[in-house]
């Protein structure tokens, strides 16, 4: 297989997120991981301010992140076919009109399929349960089952949520660089429970999922 030359960006949200994905590239040079913070502002902005300097080939938003009932469960993996930033749009006594319909551009970003299917198929043969799906980016997590249910209506493909996507898919694309989103559930969308959330478990699916990058990009 031909391995690209150029860097690669990985952008979390939290350090916890960085050093679990750095333990699974195990010290390749190619990798660049970078806990910018959290939310689509602060990842948008670190990643603008990395592809400025930098010659690389691919960004990469990945962590933990909440998986839609019945369609990816905790300790999972979920990567992105499409970046959907669900509540970027309009509230209007009808409901909630999207980016894309309101005519500012679009709230959706397509992942190349050949790229991601590359990350899944190795995920599936090293034994990482994962699926390809919609992620979402919202600016506030999901803490109530009306807020689930609303999104899953809104976004029917969605598999899973965090907070940072489509800010570094925008960062991305604005200097042409293609975008992944790799997602280890740590929690289910709905009723906020911090307390049963499984983030030591999410980690560990991250790191692993983190350890196939280096043969397969
Ligand atoms: O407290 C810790 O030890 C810890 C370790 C790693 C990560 C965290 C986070 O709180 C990460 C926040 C980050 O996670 C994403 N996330 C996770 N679940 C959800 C969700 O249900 N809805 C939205 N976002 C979620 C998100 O991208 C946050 O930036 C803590």
């Amino acid at each position: 297989m031909i391995k690209t030359q150029k860097r690669i960006l990985v952008i979390t949200a939290v350090a916890a997120e960085r050093d679990a994905i750095m333990r699974g590239v195990r010290g390749d040079d190619r990798f660049e991981v970078i806990a910018a913070g959290v939310g689509t502002a602060v990842a948008a902005a670190q990643t603008a301010k990395v592809l400025t300097a930098g010659n690389y080939g691919l960004v990469i938003s990945a962590g933990i992140g909440g998986g839609f009932a019945g369609r990816a469960a905790i300790g999972t993996v979920v990567v992105a076919d499409e970046i959907v930033a669900a509540d970027l749009g309009a509230e209007t006594p009808e409901g909630f009109i999207s980016l894309d319909e309101l005519g500012f551009g679009s709230a959706r970003i397509k992942i190349d399929r050949e790229l991601a299917a590359k990350v899944t198929d190795k995920l599936s043969a090293a034994g990482i349960t994962s699926r390809f799906g919609t992620v979402l980016t919202v600016s506030t997590a999901t803490g109530t089952s009306e807020t689930a249910e609303r999104l899953a209506a809104r976004v029917p493909e969605a598999a899973a949520e965090a907070m940072e996507g489509y800010g570094v898919a925008v960062a991305a694309r604005l200097y042409g660089v293609p975008v992944l989103e790799i997602r280890a559930i740590s929690n289910p969308v709905g009723p906020r429970d911090r307390a049963a959330w499984r983030i030591g478990e999410a980690l560990e699916s991250l790191q692993a999922a983190s350890s196939i990058l280096p043969e397969v990009l």
